[in-house]
């Protein structure tokens, strides 16, 4: 399709002249208003089944000119919603070095440092993500909320690695880990809603699940994952650093935004 930035002519401010549906309707990410919310009962705390992969697999990490990926296994998913949905890839949102600040959803308008988003497909119904990226129940992907404190190890997992994929369209094989160490400890505690995809082309087909407490990253580990990439190919006489890659909340308009917690 055709190129997309997040700064400059091609920018978010323009993303709807190629891709309509991002001038569209149920946009993400959103200002999470805590007391807006409404509480859900039925919201049951999230399963995941596979999760802990060991060492001996192995995963892709990769430089898409837009985030950092890292693919993940079909035989992870989601077991607490209605239909299954099958895990496919994880990638980063974040702010610059000397900004940390590039959460995509904020919280009565806090911005967190970075976020990271655990993307699934309804394989129940679709055979691949490709197929259900434009469907209404075609994905659902997990949302983890990103401050600078502590040193994270288990992000250092893929984090270590970055410097093999400065450069767009880069792979590198990583040894597997266990996802749910990215995680938070609580699965139980979490915002819900009906949105979309944050990039182009922007399909109203994402439920939403960003989970209630953030995860820490050093300082340290922060300013690697914002000076370490580029979104321009290697060979390319102008390096377009990688960073700030995060698209503005929009206007939830008449959504209900759900949480599974009380207080
Ligand atoms: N913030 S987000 O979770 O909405 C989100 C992204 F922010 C993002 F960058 C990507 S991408 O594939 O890396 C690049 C453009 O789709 C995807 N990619 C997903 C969506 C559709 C699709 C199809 C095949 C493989 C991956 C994806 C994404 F779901
Ligand atoms: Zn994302």
């Amino acid at each position: 399709g055709a190129k997309w930035t997040y700064t400059g002519p091609h920018g978010e401010h323009h993303w709807s002249m190629h891709y309509p549906f991002c001038g569209g309707s149920f946009q993400s990410p959103i200002d999470i208003q805590t007391r807006q919310l409404s509480f859900d009962p039925s919201l049951r705390p999230i399963e995941l089944q596979n999760y802990n992969l060991s060492a001996n697999e192995q995963l892709t990490l990769g430089n898409n000119g837009h985030s950092v990926v890292l693919s993940l296994p079909r035989k992870m998913y989601i077991s607490s919603l209605p239909q299954r949905y099958t895990a496919a890839q994880l990638h980063l949102h974040w702010g610059s070095s000397h900004l940390p600040s590039g959460s995509e959803h904020t919280i009565n308008g806090h911005q967190f440092a970075a976020e990271m988003h655990l993307v699934h497909f309804n394989s129940d119904r679709y055979p691949n993500i490709s197929i259900a990226a434009d469907k209404s129940d075609g994905l659902a992907v997990l949302g983890v909320l990103i401050e600078i404190g502590e040193y994270n190890p288990v992000v250092d997992h893929f984090l270590k690695y970055i410097n093999g994929i400065k450069y767009r369209d880069q792979k590198v094989q990583v040894p597997a880990f266990n996802i749910r160490g990215l995680l938070p400890t609580r699965l139980d505690e979490y915002y819900r809603y009906d949105g979309s995809l944050t990039t182009p082309p922007c399909y109203p087909s994402v439920l939403w699940t960003v989970f209630k407490t953030p995860v820490t990253i050093s300082l340290k580990q922060f300013r690697t994952l914002a000076t370490a990439m580029y979104s321009s190919h290697q060979q390319e006489t102008v390096p377009v650093p990688m960073n700030s890659n995060f698209r503005k909340p929009h206007y939830t308009d008449n959504r209900l935004v759900l949480c599974s917690f009380k207080r």
